[in-house]
């Protein structure tokens, strides 16, 4: 007996021994954290890591916000059907510059945004538009620069010795290389000929102040050329239009973001279904700048889309909305029937402020061919004309004008978002003319 407690004894030491000795073995090993190995710095948590500001300003990071807008029944056709509202991810208001106008002041202040959407980690980078001040100045340089060769020729040839028939050939070509237009070239050439008959041409200062005056009148000083983008109580309505190519979505684009840069709301409606693409890059001017777009299936009715741009416009509160529509169809007659039907179906929530036609400069002539077509469909209120950049013959602005008698209102000098500039007669003609000698 005394033989058995011996050995349960015994037994019990060797157990309480051996588990000492496996616990303090466990305690001494690592612990480790589920999923990471290794052991070097928490970079996920470590003061300054690059990974916080990616999660605010990366590319992947935020979701676009999207919502669909709920279906309705248009006036016609099934407006209203299917049309989305991809509502922007952020709506900036930057600097408060009347850039629209053409007024030189303002400039660029950065604001909080209009109406944030989602938390701040999911809000990609909304664009601040250049200040209005230096935006012109530079604008202008561009347009002089592309624009001078006409004047430089002229002055050059009234500068001379000799005012005779051949210099006077040489006038009326160098304005219609320009795409002045015939009927205004032989009325440039007719005043200028008046005016030189007695003295001639003068000083080279006399013979630039000349043309000046001339080429002034001719482009137009007392037009009214302010873009209607605001009205009491409802939003403006802006229909813009145009062949495919002229830069109309890019123009949409480029305004846009200097409503909303000067604190205004902006609907953009992409009624150019013709294309999903376009309204693809219609949208993505909106997220940039801040504006909601309405867009449609590929190849539904841009009467219903535009119909409800206009109707989220006034739902929401916005200041304008633009619509950007196809500039190509199967024929030319179904383009302009979609026009007129678009205006129609807005019109019933309201009028349609401004119709702008945009057209291309670099086609010279042809932009009038363009421009006699489109009046034929719809009322127009402005032109812009794009791509001056590319192009020495601003001539085209007198020539479209005359054709169409509605004023040139905006200019595109150059594909960036900041390249559209109010177009300004006489900064237009000190451009034509460079500076003086
Ligand atoms: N150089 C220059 N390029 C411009 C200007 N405006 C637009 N563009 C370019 O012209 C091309 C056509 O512009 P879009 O805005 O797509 O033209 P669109 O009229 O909407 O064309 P569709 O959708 O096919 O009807 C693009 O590459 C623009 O970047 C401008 O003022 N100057």
């Amino acid at each position: 007996m005394e033989l058995l407690i011996l050995i349960v004894v015994l037994a019990v030491v060797v157990v309480a021994t051996a588990g000492l000795a496996v616990g303090s073995a466990v305690r001494r090993r690592p612990r480790r954290r589920p999923g990471v190995t290794g052991s070097g710095p928490d970079l996920l948590t470590r003061p300054g890591a690059d990974s916080a500001d990616l999660t605010l300003t990366g590319p992947d990071t935020g979701a676009p916000t999207s919502a669909t807008a709920p279906p309705d029944s248009g006036p016609e056709a099934g407006a209203g059907a299917d049309a989305d509202v991809a509502q922007p991810a952020a709506a900036g208001s930057p600097p408060s510059a009347d850039l629209l106008s053409g007024a030189s002041g303002g400039g660029a202040t950065t604001a909080e945004p209009a109406t944030p959407v989602g938390p701040p980690q999911q809000r990609p980078p909304t664009d601040v538009p250049e200040p209005a001040a230096g935006r012109l100045v530079r604008l202008r340089l561009r347009l002089s620069r592309s624009q001078n060769a006409l004047g430089r020729g002229l002055l050059s040839l009234l500068s001379g010795d000799r005012l005779d028939e051949e210099t006077w050939e040489d006038v009326e070509a160098t304005l219609l290389g320009a795409d002045v237009g015939v009927a205004a070239t032989t009325e440039l050439v007719a005043a200028l000929r008046e005016r030189t008959r007695v003295l001639g041409a003068g000083t080279p200062a006399q013979a630039r102040q000349m043309l000046r005056d001339e080429l002034l009148a001719q482009v137009g000083t007392s037009m009214d050329r302010t873009l209607l983008t605001a009205v009491p109580d409802r939003p403006a309505v802006v229909l813009v239009v145009g062949v495919n190519g002229t830069g109309k979505t890019t123009t949409c684009g480029k305004i846009a973001r200097l409503l909303v840069a000067d604190g205004r709301s902006v609907v953009l409606g992409a009624a150019d279904t013709f294309r999903a693409a376009a309204a693809d890059q219609l949208q993505t001017w909106g997220e940039r700048v801040g504006a909601r777009t309405v867009r449609g299936a590929e190849g539904g009715d841009p009467a219903s889309v535009a119909f409800d741009a206009v109707r989220t416009g006034i739902t929401s509160g916005a200041d304008t909305v633009l619509i950007d529509t196809a500039g190509r169809l199967h024929t030319k007659a179904g383009l302009m029937d979609e026009l007129t039907k678009i205006k129609r179906v807005v019109g019933k929530q309201g009028p349609v402020d401004e119709v702008l036609l945009v057209l291309d400069a670099t086609t010279g002539q042809n932009a009038v061919v363009q421009a006699r077509v489109f009046t034929e469909a719809v009322d127009l209120t402005g032109v812009v004309l794009t791509k001056l950049d590319g192009t020495a013959k601003g001539g085209i602005v007198i020539a479209v004008q005359r054709e169409l008698g509605v004023p040139v209102k905006l200019i595109g000098l150059g594909e960036g978002p900041d390249d559209l500039a109010p177009f300004e007669p006489e900064a237009f003609v000190d451009a034509l003319l460079g500076d003086p000698a």
